[in-house]
């Protein structure tokens, strides 16, 4: 170590030492209470994410950090950070198998991300669960007989087809659900397709997440809610929480949601591209708020080309969501041309007051996201 100390200096950092390693037995304690819990929870049959429990906790804790001269976010940040181990733990010890009576699940498209995710939760719930890739197609109808549930896991340009041509002769009985990240056409797709229950389903995250609690699952309904509500609570002892949406709303959502979205990072990395932009040197000068930029274009650039092209042009009104976009930012540019500031300020104002309250409650969580970005940039 090349840096400056003192002899007082080392003394204290000998005491710091100290007090991290009784902090490093109390985690350990922790984990293993937590890790009780998930047998426990796992018997009862309850969700690994307790929102209300979490809620009182965190209070309580704030409140008596305060009372001790701790800054109550400190205390706040440690157990969030602790609660999100703790959800990992749990699903290691596996989840309540809540309809041990309902055959195979088979998971078309099993080998990608989303279904490996989704095989996975299952097979913590104690169901067999058969993945059907590309190649395992002269298996389908044997494997389709046994099944009481069928997911379809496609990419988004293939699922209709898939569940016209391959889908229509499923045992009445059996759930036909999909996880495709928008829900009109295939929902239609699957009711035609299918006499039996029918639901759509679209995950609101990646399939890298390590565990579903706290993650958003959109249901939209199709047929025989009755026979499917176990499937919706088998998610939510996952820790997922189940949103209700008419198809066509969430998909004129997502079109600004995840196309625009996604369409915009795009374009911000090309435009880095075009430029040659030297990210190195952008990096050493980047603030926290940039840094998060980066992340974002950084990790869709990591990420399957295929994937965000079928998100991006699955629906062709994405498009005139796009294009009108465009159009923003030309005027913005000319605005900013005309060197007219007033302008720029009114619309700023404009905007601020269209948020509302929502402009605060932003502020206040993005403060929160940047100090963990500011924590976890290594300078040296
Ligand atoms: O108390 C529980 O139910 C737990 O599972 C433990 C715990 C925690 O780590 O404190 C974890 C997850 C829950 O959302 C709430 C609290």
């Amino acid at each position: 170590m090349s840096e400056k100390t003192t002899e007082s200096l080392e003394a204290l950092r000998t005491q710091i030492d100290a007090v991290d390693q009784q902090l490093l037995d109390l985690l350990r304690q922790r984990l293993d209470l937590v890790k009780q819990v998930g047998h426990v929870k796992h018997e009862a049959g309850l969700p690994i994410y307790a929102p209300e429990r979490e809620a009182v906790m965190l209070s309580k804790r704030r409140a008596e950090a305060e009372e001790i001269g701790v800054e109550p976010q400190l205390i706040e940040d440690v157990l969030r950070r602790l609660m999100r181990e703790s959800y990992r733990s749990e699903n290691k010890s596996g989840f309540k198998q809540l309809n041990p009576d309902c055959g195979d699940i088979v998971i078309i498209g099993g080998k990608g991300h989303m279904g490996q995710l989704f095989t996975e939760m299952f097979r913590l719930s104690g169901y067999r669960v058969r993945c059907l890739g590309e190649g395992d197609w002269e298996q389908a109808p044997k494997w389709f007989e046994q099944a009481g549930v069928i997911i379809v896991t496609v990419p988004i340009s293939a699922t209709c087809e898939l569940i016209r041509q391959r889908l229509t002769e499923l045992p009445p009985h059996c759930i036909l659900a999909d996880l495709t990240s928008i829900k009109s056409e295939p929902l239609q797709a699957m009711m035609k397709s299918h006499k039996g229950p029918v639901v759509g389903f679209h995950p609101m995250f990646g399939g890298d997440v390590k565990s579903l609690a706290k993650q958003i699952i959109v249901v939209c309904h199709g047929r025989g809610q009755v026979q499917y509500q176990w499937l919706i609570q088998q998610m939510e002892i996952w820790g997922a929480s189940l949103v209700e949406a008419c198809a066509n709303e969430h998909d004129e959502a997502m079109q600004t949601v995840q196309a625009l979205r996604h369409f915009s990072t795009f374009a911000y990395g090309v435009a880095l591209f075009d430029s040659q932009a030297d990210v190195e040197k952008l990096l050493q000068y980047s603030s926290p708020i940039y840094r998060l930029e980066l992340a974002m274009v950084g990790r869709l650039f990591a990420q399957n080309p295929k994937l965000y092209a079928d998100i991006i042009y699955a629906q062709t009104k994405s498009i005139e969501k796009i294009s009108s976009y465009a159009n923003s930012y030309q005027s913005l540019l000319s605005l900013l041309e005309s060197g007219d500031r007033e302008k720029f300020i009114n619309k700023f104002i404009e905007v601020s007051n269209y948020l509302g309250d929502f402009a605060q409650q932003f502020q206040q969580e993005s403060r929160v996201l940047l100090q963990s970005a500011a924590d976890m940039i290594n300078n040296r």
